[in-house]
């Protein structure tokens, strides 16, 4: 599996569809599952009222983490061209024959058919396609509808065909394709209804149909005419228009119209979980090539991050392989209730093999602060806590950390299957920051995670 590192931007709208520059004017509503985040009140609901504010900016820096794995949108599929109305200008067009030859009984010129009146083209469909460029769904939060294009009308047949050959049907419209991140789990808004788990990158899906071409025909062709208005039938009697040189024409179809909620789950072999400030981020820069920010303060990390473990010989730049890893915020107790960022990134967890849990060595009770993690992931989803996981005891620069290793190991040993679900398949000691046992800790990863692929 590979994943590309992250790099906070949002993926660009690689849409066909018209207007791919028009903000959706509802757009940037705080999406519908909510979430904890009571005290962060005010952000998004007071700066709707903010004239022509972009939604992007009104989502706001700092409430990005809400909303970058989840989205609300309406999809609709391209309407149908119209059939061709038959204005009866359409004349015989008259041509030199060029078999004329003096003396010869062959008219010098011939009248070919007036054009038939054409049918109009397909509206384009809207899908969905996976980009692995793409890490979050804030780019649906720009725009809440997303149309594909109109069909052609029948009368724009031969210019949409780009040629000067006239054509009885118009060509089908192109489609749009709304990119979003792996991971993407698409349900229906109203039923919950699943539509899609889209993980590969380049898979598509088709969420909403374009609507078919109107058909157009004249009566007064008998042969035409029992064709055409068998076709004719398909429709509401509303909407066949017959005009004074009495055609039969009929308005293109309505494309199809889907309200869509979108989740993101994010595609990672392992995850690092652990309270606030243990040092997951500065794991995950030792053994990827992530850079992701590293503070000495709760909650540096709002979003996830992904990194692509370094190999050996780092040899693997297709990273062919290679093991995803992916560095969540930190942890609080109640967090499956929904405190701290709680739920919001627990689900995140979903499509890991295995996790990393990390606890500050120096910190006054780590052993406690192992079990509020596995209380935790326990309250959240039991099956959690029987995935394989290693315990790293970080900081052991710091002295007082390190003179209590022992102690440590000894501790995590005696706690019991109801405090921490399966046992720890490693014990390891490292310095994130200054690197020592970060070789061991890759080494007993990698290992976890071929007796993980044998399993499967
Ligand atoms: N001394 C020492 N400090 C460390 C070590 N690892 C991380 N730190 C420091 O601990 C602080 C927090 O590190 P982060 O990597 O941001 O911690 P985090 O767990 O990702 O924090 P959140 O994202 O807030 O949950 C930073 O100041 C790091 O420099 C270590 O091995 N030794
Ligand atoms: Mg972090």
């Amino acid at each position: 599996m590979r994943a590309s590192m992250r790099a906070l931007t949002s993926c660009a709208a690689s849409s066909s569809g018209r207007g791919g520059g028009r903000g959706a004017s509802k757009g940037g509503r705080r999406p519908s599952g909510g979430r904890g985040g009571g005290g962060r009140g005010g952000g998004v609901d007071g700066r709707r009222s903010g004239k022509k504010e972009s939604d992007a900016r009104a989502i706001g820096e700092k409430e990005k983490h809400l909303y970058f794995d989840e989205a609300a949108i309406v999809v609709v599929g391209g309407a149908g061209g119209d059939g061709e109305g038959w204005t009866g200008q359409a004349k015989p067009k008259v041509v030199k024959n060029f078999k004329y030859q003096w003396g010869r009984n062959l008219k010098k010129y011939i009248e070919l058919p007036a054009a038939e009146p054409a049918d109009g083209g397909r509206g384009g469909n809207v899908y969905l396609r996976v980009d692995r460029t793409c890490d979050s769904l804030l780019h649906l939060h720009e725009r809440k509808t997303w149309r594909a294009k109109k069909g052609y009308h029948g009368s724009a047949a031969d210019y949409a065909a780009g040629g000067r050959e006239r054509h009885r049907v118009a060509p089908d419209q192109e489609h749009m394709y709304i990119p979003v991140p792996p991971g993407t789990v698409v349900r229906r808004k109203r039923t919950g209804e699943l539509l899609g788990d889209m993980t590969k990158h380049g898979q598509t899906l088709l969420v909403a149909e374009g609507g078919g071409g109107g058909f157009a025909a004249r009566r007064q062709q008998k042969q035409v005419n029992r064709r055409r208005n068998a076709k004719a039938e398909d429709f509401e009697a509303s909407d066949i228009a017959i005009d004074t040189a009495s055609l039969v024409s009929s308005a293109g179809e309505a494309g199809e119209e889907l309200s869509i909620e979108l989740l993101m789950r994010v595609v990672a072999d392992c995850g690092l979980v652990g309270l606030p400030n243990v040092g997951k981020s500065s794991l995950l820069k030792a053994v990827t090539r992530a850079s992701p920010e590293i503070a000495n303060y709760a909650f540096t990390t709002l979003m996830p991050n992904l990194g692509v473990i370094k190999t050996e010989d780092d040899l693997a730049p297709t990273g062919e392989s290679s093991t995803v890893m992916a560095d969540l915020p930190g942890l609080i107790q109640g967090a499956h209730k929904g405190l701290g960022l709680g739920r919001a990134f627990l689900r995140h967890l979903r499509r890991t093999r295995a996790m990393v849990c990390v606890v500050d060595a120096s910190g006054q009770d780590p052993l406690n602060d192992y079990v509020v993690v596995r209380q935790e992931l326990k309250l959240y989803n039991p099956e959690y806590v029987q995935r394989p996981h290693i315990l790293v005891l970080n900081k052991m620069d710091i002295e007082w950390a390190a003179l209590r290793t022992d102690e440590l190991m000894q501790g995590v040993e005696a706690l019991n299957e109801d405090m921490i679900g399966v046992p720890p398949v490693a014990v390891l000691p490292i310095s994130a920051k200054e690197g020592t046992g970060v070789p061991e800790f890759m080494e007993a990863l990698e290992q976890l995670m071929k007796e993980e692929d044998a399993r499967r």
